[in-house]
């Protein structure tokens, strides 16, 4: 089991009626899911709707008793192909995935989950990882609805909303036969609030009665003919019934004046920063009572022309507030704008930048500039003449703040693994280096300065797939264990031994999918009572006809790292050479170990806590540990001492006793500076004896010394 409890999060999930849920946006969703009726769940984590995958792991109990089957999927394609239970069967599926790259993944299935079109209600919450915070390449969701004809939700990032977004996506899904998603942004995931919550409804038709009454018809199976005909049904059927739908229940909000020169049109995610922009341009108060008319899209895929029009027709200017690129929307807008010769002038981008998150500066610059030219009338007269520039520019921050890039946890068993590469290189010579999605990433980052390129998620192995020769250097690639169960087993090792690729893998083994929080995965060493864990990737590497593997159980180990990976970069065979490092992710390790210490240690056992430490009489502080590990632990301390002008190394307080520092300093051999200390809570009898004894010859020794030395008396 993932080594954080969720336990508090599912209590939430059994509130009903009469009741308020108070949380985070992406655990409302959650209830919601429950509250309509959803049948089965599935999705694969990721920030921003990790929680939501973590809390109903954790939620086995209730989602048996209401009939609801949850998966931890494999990839987000196995959670969008999950949706197929929604194509024949009047059961409503929910999925979730980070987007753009879990989209990515998933695209094939969603593909022709859309063509095919749905009975049951098949809702996509896509966690938009975009903007300040987001770990991803920049794209946007938005073409992806588009390309596949599947609805667009964006909905006003608020609880309320958000929750009636879940109902109504289901119910617009199962009108339209389109399967919809749910754009949540990391703001939306994470924004606090409270709605009103009702009953969990049980699924009224479970996957069991499918299981019982299967169904199967040709015309919803992606093959000609039904494939064109699908194609007609998505313009003919599917677009008039969303639209109608959207139309009929008012998905989409209107706020302020019902006329006026100018509006704003909005996706119902930018809404919180317009408002906020507009109160403080006076436009707007508190409570969201806007002097300007808004039109706010909480359906962005598809438009719905009327309302479009409608809006726009009156005004002499009109603003598309739309985040990121391309412009969909804007482009839309103009184009209906054009078609119904509509003469009202259309800002958005330009006003707005092209790319990046609408944070709150950039969107009140964007409005202001919009409302200044178009409405002056309703510009603050500090807005229309403004003072000069302030004399003293703000000072920029790239260069004022040091940069805090993200790097290895502190006793992270990753770390060596790199530290050996590095040593390994400095005897080999440099080598082309492919990385992968996961925490392994970091070595990206100084000190290491590892890898050339990252391509998806377990496509390290085979993002070095062009780069081979004969007899030439080897390429290296690392994949984590997340990434080998992804998608690395099948497209970087099966791809490797098919082609009889020479390079060297190292599948970075830490227990767990630890960059997404930690979850279970296939090859995690805990217990876990609701999945199949422990299953060696050794023996999945093995099995997909790799000849030379090698297993290292303690990557803390550089020396033997370092001899592994030199091994496998120089032995006569051929064919892929895979190096398994597996050590546990300290991260979650402390999370198991720390209570459990605690607990002992109040009760009031012995407990011996190592740490590392530097002796500052030997380090010569040209910091050559350092550049070998990037431990946070790891830093420098200015001597008092006026013939010692370089700071020394020092290891503070948060080291957790990995021994990574003295094991590289060791295989590097650099110093003998580093020591080993042990803290020991609850001391026995033995050990005060013992710590009696060593402090007296301690004290005899120093005296000794002190006796010997020269002094200065005045
Ligand atoms: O959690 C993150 O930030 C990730 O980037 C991990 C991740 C989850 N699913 C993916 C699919 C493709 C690339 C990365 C991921």
């Amino acid at each position: 089991m993932a080594e954080r409890s969720f336990a508090k999060e599912v209590e939430k999930l059994r509130l009903g009626d009469g009741d308020t849920f108070r949380g985070e946006g992406i655990l409302a969703i959650t209830k919601a899911l429950l509250e309509n009726g959803v049948g089965y769940v599935g999705g694969y984590q990721g920030a921003p709707i990790s929680h939501l995958m973590d809390v109903f792991a954790d939620a086995e109990e209730l989602l048996s008793e209401l009939g609801v089957r949850f998966e931890a999927s494999a990839s987000e394609a196995t959670a969008a192909a999950m949706l197929a239970a929604s194509v024949h069967y009047p059961i409503r599926g929910a999925v979730t995935f980070k987007s753009t790259v879990g989209t990515n993944v998933a695209s094939d299935a969603l593909a022709n989950l859309a063509s095919g079109g749905v009975t049951g209600g098949a809702l996509i919450i896509v966690g938009e990882d975009y903007g300040e915070g987001s770990s991803i390449m920049q794209e946007r969701s938005h073409p992806f609805a588009q390309k596949s004809q599947i609805w667009l939700l964006d909905p006003r990032p608020n609880l309320p909303s958000i929750v009636d977004a879940v109902g109504h996506g289901f119910a617009l899904s199962e009108a339209s036969n389109t399967p919809v998603m749910l754009e949540v942004r990391i703001r939306a995931c994470h924004v606090h609030g409270h709605f009103d919550t009702k009953d969990n409804v049980p699924p009224p038709f479970t996957v069991r009665d499918a299981l019982e009454n299967p169904k199967r018809k040709t015309d919803r199976i992606v093959l000609p003919p039904a494939s064109y005909l699908h194609e007609k049904e998505k313009v003919e059927q599917r677009l008039p019934a969303a639209i109608h739908y959207i139309q009929k229940h008012k998905l989409n909000e209107h706020f302020g004046p019902d006329q006026g020169d100018i509006g704003i049109i909005m996706q119902g995610g930018m809404y919180n920063n317009v408002m906020r922009a507009l109160q403080r341009m006076g436009l707007a108060d508190l409570y969201g009572d806007s002097k300007v008319p808004l039109y706010v899209m909480n359906v962005t895929y598809p438009l719905v022309p009327d309302e479009v029009v409608d809006f726009c027709a009156d005004k002499k200017a009109v603003m598309m507030v739309e985040e990121g690129q391309p412009a969909c929307l804007e482009e839309a807008v103009a184009a209906l704008l054009f078609k119904h010769k509509i003469n009202t002038d259309l800002a958005g981008k330009g006003v707005l930048p092209l790319a990046g998150e609408l944070t709150g500066q950039v969107m009140l610059d964007g409005l202001r500039s919009f409302i200044t030219s178009h409405a002056p009338h309703l510009a603050t007269d500090q807005d229309r003449a403004p003072n000069e520039p302030q004399l003293l520019p703000q000072p920029e921050l790239d260069d004022t703040v040091p940069a805090r890039p993200p790097g290895f946890c502190t006793g992270c068993p990753e770390r060596p693994i790199f530290a050996a590469t590095k040593l390994v290189e400095e005897e080999l010579g440099p080598h082309h280096i492919s990385s992968d999605i996961g925490c392994h990433l970091f070595s990206i980052m100084p000190p290491f300065e590892i890898g050339g390129t990252t391509m998806g998620y377990g496509l390290g192995p085979a993002s070095s797939s062009a780069l081979n020769a004969k007899g030439a250097r080897r390429s290296i690639s690392f994949v984590g264990d997340g990434g080998f169960w992804h998608n690395g087993l099948t497209s970087s090792i099966g791809n490797a031994s098919f082609n009889e690729h020479d390079g060297v893998t190292v599948i970075v083994d830490n227990y767990y999918s630890a960059a997404t929080g930690g979850q279970d995965i296939l090859s995690s060493r805990a217990n876990n009572k609701s999945r199949n864990t422990n299953n060696p990737i050794g023996k999945a590497v093995k099995g997909m006809g790799v000849k030379w593997v090698r297993e290292i159980d303690n990557t803390y180990d550089v020396g033997k790292m370092r001899e592994t990976l030199k091994e496998a970069l120089t032995t006569d065979e051929t064919g892929p050479k895979v190096i398994v490092a597996s050590s546990e992710c300290m991260l979650n390790r402390q999370r198991r170990e720390r209570p459990l210490k605690a607990k002992a240690i109040a009760e009031g056992q012995t407990i011996t806590q190592p740490k590392f430490g530097i002796d500052e009489d030997i380090c010569t502080g040209d910091h050559a540990c350092m550049r070998l590990s990037g431990c946070p632990s790891l830093t420098v301390k200015k001597l008092d001492d006026p013939l010692r002008d370089d700071p020394v190394a020092h290891i503070d307080q948060s080291c957790v006793g990995c021994g990574n520092c003295g094991e590289v300093a060791d295989a590097a051999i650099l110093c003998p500076s580093f020591y080993k200390a042990e803290r020991i809570h609850n001391p026995g009898t033995a050990h005060k004896i013992w710590r009696k004894l060593s402090t007296s010859f301690m004290s005899w020794l120093q005296a000794r010394r002190d006796r010997k030395s020269l002094r200065f008396e005045a």
